[in-house]
């Protein structure tokens, strides 16, 4: 799942908190002095804490999930991140600019060029084609009637949804009004997209193909996307860094290899448990270094072993070393031999245990 994106910060959301109900502010302030806990703000305030202390930063060309069982507060925090709700305490910057110091008509600037939103329920317009309502984002902004349609429809078309402009959305299935609202939010061309569980509703199939077709699209495209699931595999689907939300606290952040390797605590391990490793472990989390092979398999010659990248996954190396008669395959980086992948390390990464432990464990 080797992505391009770059080190410039897009989001960056510092402490944030959001308290909800009447004495929120006095709530926040209770949190910040006496360090109270969600439950005692619900019993003493009778305030729900919805999103906890959460720090991120979602980097250009990056998709960022945000994954957590309902009610952990992912709604809440990506609202937050285009402030459809303010903060409680903390700060969100996009592109470097507080959400809070914006006005009104900088704030729908923001929000038409810098950061669109994608609901789980698309809202499509009914009297309106699906022409009308790709452009619609578009209207609203102003743009002229000719340009918005063909911006609307190069948008549909890269959905696959190019021969159904004059349809309505009655007449379209649920993955295909879905692909609508994809629609509508790449023909308004923000940088980044936010989408809260787009495809929770649809049927397995369907929404897998929607999850590889968005990944895709969005690289092709060059966007960035913050993504909200549920679901810890469509978060690895999609996701090149995944954000688990507990309780309204992030607990990790990371690839869906660091997540997996070194879970932050036993919420995350149990989650991660029925993770199949078999695509997400690469050769780099598994090897060992070439003096430990050497030590071990005294005499062996490495330059004859089978060969592969740091990117391998653990499916690809268990392929190679099957092919060949050596139980050992060999990691190159720019020419470089950095590891060696062994038949231990394989079961190690099937397993889904780092290098680290493997080592303590020899
Ligand atoms: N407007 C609101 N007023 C009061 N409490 C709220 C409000 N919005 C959210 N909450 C509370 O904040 C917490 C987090 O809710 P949130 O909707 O962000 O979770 P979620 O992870 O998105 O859940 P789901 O997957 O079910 O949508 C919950 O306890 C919820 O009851």
């Amino acid at each position: 799942m080797a992505s391009i994106h770059t080190n410039e910060v897009l989001i960056d959301c510092q402490s944030v908190w959001k308290i909800f109900g009447d004495k929120a502010p006095a709530a926040m302030e209770a949190v910040a002095k006496r360090g109270l806990s969600k439950k005692q703000i619900l019993q003493q305030y009778n305030c729900v804490v919805g999103v906890s202390d959460a720090s991120l930063q979602v980097h250009r060309g990056e998709i960022f999930c945000i994954m957590g069982l309902s009610g952990s507060g992912k709604s809440t925090l990506i609202r937050l991140l285009n402030r459809l709700i303010a903060p409680s305490f903390g700060k969100v910057l996009v592109k470097g600019r507080d959400l809070s110091a914006l006005d009104a008509t900088e704030l729908r600037q923001m929000r038409a060029q810098n950061i669109g939103m994608v609901f789980q329920s698309v809202a499509l317009l009914p009297h309106r084609t699906v022409l009308e309502n790709a452009a619609f984002g578009l209207e609203v902004q102003g743009i002229a009637k000719a340009e918005r349609n063909r911006t609307a429809q190069a948008a549909l078309e890269k959905v696959g949804l190019g021969d159904w402009l004059n349809r309505y959305p009655a007449e379209l299935s649920g993955g295909m009004q879905q692909r609508v609202g994809l629609a509508r939010a790449i023909a308004s061309d923000p940088e980044i997209i936010l989408m809260d569980e787009p495809f929770s509703a649809l049927d397995p199939l369907i929404r897998r193909q929607l999850q590889d077709e968005f990944r895709q699209l969005t690289k092709e495209l060059g966007k960035s996307a913050v993504f909200i699931t549920h679901d810890l595999d469509e978060a690895i689907r999609i996701g090149d860094r995944i954000a688990i939300m507990k309780d309204g606290v992030i607990i990790q952040v990371g690839t869906a290899e660091d997540i997996v390797l070194n879970p932050a605590d036993q919420y995350v391990a149990d989650f991660v448990a029925g993770i199949s490793r078999l695509h997400l472990i690469k050769a780099h989390s598994v090897m060992v270094p070439v003096a430990d092979y050497q030590r071990q398999h005294p005499g062996s010659d490495i330059g004859t072993l089978a060969r592969t990248s740091p990117e391998a996954d653990i499916d690809e190396l268990i392929g190679l070393a099957m092919q060949s008669d050596r139980d050992a395959v060999a990691v190159l980086d720019s020419g470089t031999v950095v590891g060696i992948v062994t038949a231990r390390s394989l079961l190690a990464g099937v397993k889904g245990t780092p290098i680290g432990e493997q080592a303590a464990a020899a």
